[in-house]
């Protein structure tokens, strides 16, 4: 029998109110900051699924936002909570705080978030202190907000980072992080007329830099697979290694594939080794959209003994500190107890990889963090481990000299300031004596 219609359907009121996205990015915020989830947990795309195109976006904007200024959020929500609510009361006020801190009307967001505390058992107890509180933040509004300080990292990441860079240089990358990431490309041929054709700028190291609001999918040539998506910093560690045509490659940790297509691009013969089921179809993806080739293998890096490799490229498990301008859930998520962890994993895997090569080959190791312990410091003990071994210097003509240490290069959000920045990134390259 057909419905009788009396008014709006639940989504299409929902719709007009907000409520959807807003109770999607509640969802998330709650996974995120009580569980340890990161947005790219395939859980995160669970939780925005039944929303429409639009919606999906807006859930994952407002929830991304509110990571990337929650420092910001909390201090200005500090002086009307004195009791401190339970988390996810206080995460709802975060959105709403966020929404109306970014410029979003005040009463609409107060009676969304209102209206979404009324729902569930547990939650409706605070629907006068959810109104009270934003009500309140309303009347300042977006000035109040510029009068915040601006989002600082958590303590877990802020004071290793201090120790290692000085305050300035972490206020700078905590600039960077407010301010996101741009898109960047990997062209398959031509950087510079891939420029021309997208409007994008070329950048010093041959990426192509563009919008980050575009939809990559929708650009000229995606389908033909002229280029892929790489933030500039990972695409360093190919140019470091530099294969030549026909050389032997091996790229330990090589899902999704950025790197393994660049140097199948610059016509070496790579095999890519991965752990991760997934992650390697998406490298499958990458190779047939491209029409590049590699050898593709899953498996651990701590198993593989084929060895006499003229080079292997080590992109290694680690915090992934230097992608929060992407990732701005990670220093939320996570409080840095799995690092000792990879810390020791990637010293296993240098060890493992450097008998692989043959005598005079080169080994590159990578990691996109922001800590030494992850990069400086594994090259200093590599050599220690490893007589014999020499870091050599890159030549990298379109990078500031002042990124290149004694023990690789080092790359950081607050770099390439005015160019739009770059991840963080560690990059060094180890040579194998001669036999
Ligand atoms: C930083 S990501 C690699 C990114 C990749 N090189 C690229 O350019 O697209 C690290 C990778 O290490 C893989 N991994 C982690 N532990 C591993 C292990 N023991 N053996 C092989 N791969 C591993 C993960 O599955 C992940 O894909």
């Amino acid at each position: 029998m057909a419905r009788e219609r009396t008014g709006p359907s639940k989504d299409e009121g929902e719709d007009r109110a907000g409520l959807g996205p807003r109770r999607a990015a509640w969802r998330l915020l709650n996974a995120v900051t009580t569980e340890g989830m990161l947005l790219s947990d395939a859980r995160a795309a669970a939780m925005v699924a039944n929303l429409p195109p639009e919606g999906r976006a807006r859930a994952q904007r407002l929830a991304t936002e509110t990571l990337r200024n929650l420092s910001r959020v909390d201090g200005w929500l500090a002086p009307r909570l004195r009791k401190g609510p339970p988390p996810t009361i206080r995460n709802v006020l975060r959105l709403g705080a966020l929404e109306i801190g970014q410029g979003e009307a005040g009463h609409g967001v107060v009676n969304a978030v209102v209206a979404l505390v009324s729902e569930g058992k547990r939650t409706e107890g605070f629907r006068s202190l959810a109104n009270a509180v934003l009500r309140s933040l309303a009347t300042e509004g977006p000035e109040g907000w510029a009068r915040q300080e601006p989002p600082h990292l958590p303590d877990w990441l802020r004071s290793p980072l201090i120790e290692a860079w000085g305050g300035a240089a972490v206020r700078g990358m905590e600039a960077a992080h407010l301010a996101g990431a741009p898109l960047d490309l990997s062209a398959k041929e031509d950087p510079a007329a891939l420029a021309q054709a997208l409007g994008g700028r070329l950048l010093p190291t041959g990426s192509v830099r563009v919008n980050a609001g575009v939809q990559v999918t929708a650009l000229p040539g995606y389908q033909e697979g002229a280029f892929w998506v790489q933030d500039a910093a990972a695409a360093i560690p190919a140019q470091v290694l530099a294969p030549r045509p026909g050389e032997r490659v091996l790229d330990l940790c090589a899902a999704p594939g950025g790197k393994t297509l660049q140097m199948a691009a610059m016509g070496a013969e790579v095999t890519s080794l991965d752990l991760s089921a997934p992650r390697l179809d998406r490298l499958r993806d990458n190779l047939a959209r491209t029409g590049l080739r590699a050898r593709v293998l899953q498996g651990d890096v701590l198993d593989f003994a084929e060895g006499g490799w003229d080079a292997i490229l080590l992109d290694a498990p680690c915090s992934a500190t230097g992608t929060i301008r992407r990732h701005p859930d990670l220093p939320v998520a996570r409080d840095g107890a799995e690092i000792s962890g990879l810390i020791e994993l990637q010293a296993r895997m240098i060890d493992h990889a450097v008998p692989l090569l043959r005598p005079g080959g080169r080994l590159v190791f990578a990691t996109c963090s922001l800590l030494p312990d992850e990069g400086e410091v594994q090259a200093e003990t590599a050599l220690e481990r490893h007589p014999g071994l020499v870091i050599e210097r890159p030549d990298l003509p379109g990078l500031d000299p002042a990124l290149h240490t004694e023990l690789g290069l080092r790359m950081r959000p607050d770099h390439w300031a005015d160019l739009g920045g770059l991840d963080g990134f560690f990059v060094t390259r180890l040579r194998k004596p001669d036999a």
